[in-house]
Formats: C-alpha cells, structure tokens, sequence
C-alpha cells in the first residue's frame, strides 16, 4: 500500500511534527505560501487536491468549496491552534471528516501573553515607548500613571483552560475579586476563587475584563457600543481570543473618548491589521501580532499533536483531541 499523503498548510511546520510523520511512514508537503500573501487561497486550491490529510494553520475558512477540491479520499484534518472558528463544521460533520485541533499545550504561552497586555495596557507601555522615541521623556508625579492590578476585580469572559491559567497567573498579584463568565458553570471556580457571574455584572464590577472565549455566532462581537459603555471608565480591555468578538469602531470611540482606560489586543479583526488602521494610532491600545501561543516549545508540542491526531484518524481511531 502507498503511503498516506499530508499537506501542511502555511509556510513552515516545526521539525517535531514532521518527525512524528515519519516515524509513521505518512509523507508530508508543505504548502509554501504564507496565509497572509495576496493570492494565498487561489494558489492553494488549484494544490490541494489528493491528499489523505490536511494540517489547516491558517486563517482562512476551510469550505466545502475546499473539501470539493480537496477530493473524497481526504480522511483526516487538523488544526494547529485551539481555536476552530474557521472550519465549516457542519459541513466536515454532514461528510464524517474528522477535526482535530490542539488545545492544552498552549494554555500556558496564551495566559503569559494575556498577563503581559494586561500590565502593558494598564501600565502604559505603548504610551511611554513612544514618548522616548520622540524624545520627550519629562518625568513628573503625574506623568503616565497607570492603573494598579493589586486590589482590583478582575472578569474573564471564558474560563477554560486558558481563562483559568490567567486566574492562576494574576492570583500573585493581589487582585481582591476574580469573576467569570460563560456558557456552563466551571467546577475548577470554585478551587480557583473565581464567581460566576452574568456578563453585565461583569462588565460593571471588572477594572480589568479580560478575553478567553471562543468565537462563535454568540460572542461575535460581545464587545459593542452597548457593552462597553457598561464597563468601568478605568476599565482595561484585554483579548487573547479572537479579535471579531470586539467591535473595533466600538471600541476605537471608546478608546478615544476615555470611556474606558485602555485596551491590550494579542488578536484584530482584520489580521494582519493594516498599518493605517486607526486603533494604532491611540496611545491607550497595545496591539501585539498574535503572539499567543508563539514560543517554540509550544509550538512544537502543537506540531506533534497535530501531526498525532492525523496519525490516529488514519489508523481509524480517534483523534488525541477530537473536536467533534
Ligand atoms: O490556538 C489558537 O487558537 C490561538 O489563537 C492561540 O493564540
């Protein structure tokens, strides 16, 4: 029998997944364009047909348009992210395809990157960067004062794994009340001193509403005109999640009109964010590009997970994290 065949979409996989392929006599092509070049998705369906298995690290929405061209042979996909807003997943169920993604791993690197917004946007990193850049460091009691974390209620939208590394981090920082909100009531609170709360209540007690839930036709933007104007006027914004859940006109006014105090951003709606887009022109929004889940151990723990999930499903057996 010829062996199975696996493309890896966008650019580069870590060697650790390719090894596990391998070792495993599956044979792997790497789609070399990067999902953020202009014709990406053009180039990629005309290349996609054939193929036993699919490592989908993009972006962009996999379809049945996609799995048209991908052909009936295809048996297993995977992600290489915890997040799956962007498979049709009713299509890949209607067919029996089965979607693995890579949670777990990451929880660590996204929470770090979540405390790291969180004190950058309350502290004003951006702000003052960019005041020595211009040369216009002018120290005074009053300059660039922050907002202080020790003290604070603090509410995750989304308690999860991630959501609860967050907690764990901040409990060393002397936050007074942790909140959460979500869809079903998480046994960990308890253990972790978090309350469960409705969103609005949230929102109004929180100095500090940090973004942890998955995308989907409920959360999409969950930040709006109306949620913001329910938050705190010293109020820090962070997301690590997905940027489509905020309303970014919403939140530019916000930003703009110091309805709320700052906002640390890991994700954007669109990404890349173009460089004109107007929240980088605020002082009060840290954007960073997607830094989530980007160090290279994590990496390439994701790479080995996804590369065993496509490896158990041709093996008929269920994927190491199975999606559906
Ligand atoms: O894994 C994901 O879904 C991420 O976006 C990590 O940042």
């Amino acid at each position: 029998m010829s062996p199975k065949r696996v493309l890896i979409v966008n650019g580069s996989y870590p060697v650790a997944g390719l090894d596990i392929f391998k070792k495993n006599n599956v044979e792997t092509e790497v789609f070399p364009h990067m999902d953020y070049e202009q014709d990406f998705m053009e180039i990629l369906k005309q290349n996609l047909n054939g193929y036993d298995g699919l490592i989908w690290n993009t972006k962009h929405r996999l379809t049945a348009e996609i799995l048209d061209l991908a052909g009936p042979q295809l048996k297993a996909i995977s992600a290489m992210a915890s997040g799956i807003d962007n498979f049709d997943l009713d299509e890949l169920k209607k067919r029996g395809i089965p979607l693995g993604n890579t949670p777990n791993v990451l929880n660590n690197a996204v929470a770090d990157i979540a405390v790291g917004l969180l004190i950058s946007a309350a502290r004003k990193f951006k702000e003052g960067v960019s005041m020595i850049e211009r040369n216009e460091w002018k120290f005074g009691v009053q300059w660039i004062l922050g907002q202080d974390i020790a003290g604070s209620t603090v509410g995750i939208i989304g308690l999860g794994g991630i959501g609860q590394a967050v907690v764990r981090r901040l409990k060393g920082f002397d936050v007074s009340r942790f909140l959460y909100c979500g869809r079903s009531d998480k046994p960990e609170a308890k253990l972790l001193g978090v309350e469960r709360v409705p969103l609005q209540e949230l929102l109004e007690e929180s100095d500090f509403v940090v973004l942890v839930c998955p995308l989907t036709n409920e959360t999409r933007h969950l930040i709006n005109a109306d949620t913001l104007k329910m938050m705190k006027k010293n109020a820090v914004l962070v997301n690590i999640a997905r940027g489509e859940i905020i309303d970014h006109v919403a939140l530019y006014e916000a930003l703009k009109n110091e309805q709320i105090f700052a906002a640390g951003l890991d994700v954007v709606s669109p990404e890349p964010i173009p460089a004109d887009h107007p929240l980088l022109t605020l002082p009060n929004c840290y954007i960073i590009p997607h830094l989530g889940s980007a160090t290279i151990e994590t990496r390439n723990k994701m790479a080995v997970n996804a590369a065993k999930n496509i490896i158990l499903a041709f093996e008929g057996k269920s994927m190491l994290y199975p999606t559906y």
